[in-house]
């Protein structure tokens, strides 16, 4: 597995504003697209391109273009929801699959409550979106089920990783000959005992749209 945190001034500026407890739902929510935008130029770095000859007003120029089939962008909700439009923004023709999952608060296992994914990935590059990794368990998961359906090439974008969860999702796809990459702005120190990140940033899917 490929695990890049991205070292970029503005990433750990915005991060430092997201994780601080004062910082309100709607900035938290601006911060979080604007933040993805960033990670996204970094982990669609091997996004699959094909060449293309444009005509400019003076000349045949050649080019690249997206190939086909489009890529596959996966939130995983619901926090990852918060991560779609800064994502689809840099890939405005991706196509979107949803997964619902939940981590149980007591067990930390992930149960998946939706999929509406397309049925064949075969050949599809797809890239999954979801805030924070934590015990990986729900990262793993998801990952599992995309490659089931075919996918050969999984990317995930993340805002923190724990190094307990990073560990994880590398040895469940040790075996796996279809790349996986974790992108993230982050690797945290530890997971405490209830599972969450520290320092960390709390419950992201609480701070993007409220407790439920
Ligand atoms: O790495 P793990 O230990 O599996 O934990 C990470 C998961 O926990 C959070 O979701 P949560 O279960 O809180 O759901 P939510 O997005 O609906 O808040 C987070 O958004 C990840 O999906
Ligand atoms: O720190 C954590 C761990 C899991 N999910 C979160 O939202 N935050
Ligand atoms: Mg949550």
């Amino acid at each position: 597995m490929q695990t890049l945190a991205v070292d970029h001034p503005l990433v750990a500026h915005k991060l430092t504003t997201l994780r601080d407890i004062r910082t309100d739902s709607p900035t938290f929510r601006r911060l979080t697209d604007e933040l993805v935008t960033l990670l996204a130029y970094e982990a669609t770095r091997d996004v699959r391109v094909a060449e293309a000859t444009v005509q400019t007003p003076l000349v045949p120029a050649q080019g690249v273009q997206l190939a086909s089939p489009k890529p596959l962008v996966v939130p995983i909700l619901r926090a990852g929801l918060g991560m779609l439009d800064g994502m689809t923004r840099l890939l405005p023709t991706a196509e979107v699959g949803f997964l619902g999952m939940v981590r149980d608060e007591g067990t930390l296992q992930a149960e998946t409550y939706a999929t509406r994914l397309p049925d064949d990935l075969s050949g599809r590059q797809c890239y999954v979106l979801d805030p924070m990794l934590a015990t990986g368990g729900t990262l793993a998961a998801a990952i599992r089920l995309l490659f089931d359906r075919g996918a050969d090439d999984v990317t995930a974008i993340c805002l923190l990783a724990a190094p307990e969860g990073l560990k994880q999702v590398e040895q469940t796809f040790a075996d796996d000959a279809a790349p996986v990459r974790v992108v993230t702005a982050a690797i945290d120190s530890h997971l405490n005992e209830q599972g969450f990140i520290e320092p960390g940033l709390g419950d992201a899917g609480d701070r993007l749209y409220g407790v439920v």
